[in-house]
């Protein structure tokens, strides 16, 4: 079911701060900030040879980050993004299998524009798990 690593989130408190940390103190390859509203985030991503690092800080009301940054006021990790080939199959595996699949349970356009799903962390051993199907 799993393919590559797409991205390894982490929630920030200020994303241009992390940003210019990143691209200047880690001499890293970072993207322009986009607003993701549908999401309640604003991402950057910060380039590497083998996979991503996405940098997310919540924007509006009810983000589904803000709970994560009150807890963890400095920012942390917040979730792995695994690819998959077949999200509909992949969801259909895992409910059959008894794991929780976040919100309505139907796919949402994620940040590069593919189908995007949300495991509970609690069925993953305390990590938040995403998959986007590529
Ligand atoms: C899709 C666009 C972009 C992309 O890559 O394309 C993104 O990745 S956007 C990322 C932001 N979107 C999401 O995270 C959507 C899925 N997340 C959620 O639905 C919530 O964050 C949820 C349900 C995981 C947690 O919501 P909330 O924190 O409001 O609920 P609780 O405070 O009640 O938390 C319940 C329980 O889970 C623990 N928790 C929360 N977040 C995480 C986390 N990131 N990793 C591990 N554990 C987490 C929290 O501590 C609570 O545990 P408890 O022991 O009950 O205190
Ligand atoms: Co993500």
């Amino acid at each position: 079911m799993l393919g590559r690593v797409n991205h390894i989130a982490l929630v920030v408190p200020d994303l241009e701060v992390a940003a210019a940390r990143y691209a200047g103190t880690l001499n890293a390859r970072v993207t322009a900030p986009s607003s993701l509203p549908e999401h309640g985030v604003r991402v950057v991503f910060v380039e590497l040879e083998n996979t991503k690092i996405e940098l997310l800080e919540p924007v509006g009301e009810g983000s589904p980050i803000q709970a994560f940054l009150d807890k963890n006021p400095s920012g942390g990790m917040h979730h792995i993004c695994y690819e998959v080939a077949d999200i509909l199959a992949a969801r259909d595996a895992l409910v059959s299998n008894g794991a929780r699949v976040l919100g309505d349970g139907n796919p949402k356009t994620g940040a590069h524009g593919k189908p995007v799903l949300f495991l509970h962390p609690k069925d993953f051993f305390g990590t938040l798990i995403e998959l986007e199907q590529v």
